[in-house]
């Protein structure tokens, strides 16, 4: 697993472990904390309204009736690369822009389509098999090839994108952040040159997809809950009406409860990442909340797990367990984290009491970042569009199924994320 990790992103946050991955995150911390995000709001605006700019061209050219279906998930996916390029590294992908980009592509080939029935097979057996016989089946393989020549393309750009920060120095940018962060720190704790390098392969992997797949679920749920679409932009309406400069503040969106109770509703049914691997790094025992029956009929409040053994955390099932969330755990309704009963929850995740960004000192990073994203990518859809599901058919009909590690929407027999909704202007 750590293998292949490293083949895709060198050797940065998500690939590393034990005291490795203390001092990285130590460093990385502060460019990710909230203040810092704030400083990321008018970027994030700026896309949103050429994402909203470019969809009503789309709309209004191609129907009269200015209401289209439109692919979602290819918007979102552009909109939010060009703004972690920009704001991850300081690079312009001008994919809103329609330009063509060498990083795009070999990034898109990385993560398109389902993988192929022996790759899932291999990958259930990874855990199980000694090191040296995966080798021997993975290296010879496609795959391993591919993973190569991206990963040589990778640390090639980066290092360029590195020694450009380096002598501009000025950078708002979570690079150029991390970059004066380093210089200033004692050198035992610093990142090395290759660590910063290998952040950037990170950072695209980890703030890219991510957030487009968890909003075209948004867009997915909103489109079949119009009455909350509608609960949504009023609440968007309110905040305008006592304001008379355009831009809305952070603290606006903060206090847009409804709409930040929608997207923590999204993010509880549909976790991109649907089970996380994880292996002890020590004895341990992990307590239950309620005891349980065992096969031999033995009841147990806890269990123990050796040093190395591998626990897989089931964010998906936790997000919807009903002990939790209540008889209509599967619903959508966003009214749940309004009235939440915290007295019945235990405070897990680092938000909205979800798994879905998991927790602890691995979990996401980055939040902060996607939540302000989606926060501000939403309130300018919604304030220019009105989404509904197309008339549902074998073609249209959504699922959800994992496609480059993350819960993708597809339709039957597609190998490629699709989210086709009714876009329909509201512009008179
Ligand atoms: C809705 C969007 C996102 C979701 C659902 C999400 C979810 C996750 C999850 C489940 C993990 C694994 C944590 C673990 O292993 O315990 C993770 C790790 C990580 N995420 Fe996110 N993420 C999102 C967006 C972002 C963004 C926008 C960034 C960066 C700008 C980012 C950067 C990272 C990094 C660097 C890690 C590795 C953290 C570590 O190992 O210490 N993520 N994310």
């Amino acid at each position: 697993m750590q293998k292949s990790t490293e083949l895709m992103f060198g050797r940065g946050l998500v690939w590393a472990t034990g005291e490795i991955h203390r001092r990285q995150r130590g460093i990385m911390n502060p460019a990710f904390s909230a203040p810092q995000m704030r400083t990321f709001l008018p970027m994030f605006q700026d896309s949103a309204s050429k994402l909203a700019q470019m969809l009503k061209e789309e709309v209004i050219d191609a129907e009269p009736s200015g209401q289209l279906v439109v692919d979602m998930i290819g918007w979102l996916s552009r909109t939010t690369l060009d703004i972690i390029g920009e704001l991850g590294f300081g690079f312009q992908f001008g994919s809103l822009d329609g330009l063509e980009n060498p990083l795009r592509k070999q990034n898109e080939s990385l993560f398109i389509g389902t993988p192929p029935r022996y790759r899932l097979i291999l990958k259930t057996l990874w855990y199980y098999l000694p090191e040296l016989l995966l080798d021997l089946i993975y290296l010879p393989t496609p795959r391993y090839r591919q993973l190569r020549r991206y990963s040589a393309f990778m640390r090639n750009f980066s290092q360029g994108i590195v020694e450009r920060s380096i002598i501009e120095g000025d950078g708002k940018d979570v690079m150029s952040v991390l970059l004066r962060a380093n210089a200033s720190e004692d050198p035992r704790r610093t990142l090395s040159d290759i660590e910063m390098v290998d952040q950037i392969a990170t950072l695209l992997f980890a703030g890219h997809d991510t957030t487009a797949k968890s909003l075209t679920w948004y867009l997915y749920e909103i489109a079949r809950n119009p009455e909350c679409q509608e609960r949504v932009r009023a609440e968007i309406a309110a905040i305008r009406a006592n304001k008379w400069v355009e831009k809305l503040s952070a603290t606006d969106l903060e206090s847009m409860a409804y709409t930040l109770a929608t997207i923590k509703e999204t993010l509880r049914l549909h976790p991109i990442v649907n089970v996380m691997h994880k292996e002890a790094t020590r004895d341990d025992v992990i307590p239950l909340s309620s005891p349980i029956v065992t096969k031999s009929g033995e009841q147990v409040s806890s269990i123990p797990v050796r040093k190395g053994t591998l626990v897989d955390l089931a964010v998906g099932v936790y997000n919807r367990l009903p002990e939790i969330w209540g008889a209509d755990a599967n619903e959508f309704k966003p009214e749940r984290f309004l009235d939440i009963d915290k007295s019945n929850h235990s405070n897990i995740g680092v938000f909205g009491n979800l798994m879905t960004f998991s927790s602890g000192p691995s979990g996401c990073i980055g939040w902060r970042f996607a939540v302000l994203e989606m926060q501000t990518i939403i309130v300018t859809l919604l304030e220019n569009f009105e989404f509904s599901p197309p008339p549902q058919t074998e073609k249209t009909r959504i699922y959800r199924k994992p496609a480059g590690g993350l819960m993708a929407p597809m339709v039957e027999g597609g190998r490629c994320a699709w989210m086709g909704l009714v876009v329909k202007s509201l512009e008179e």
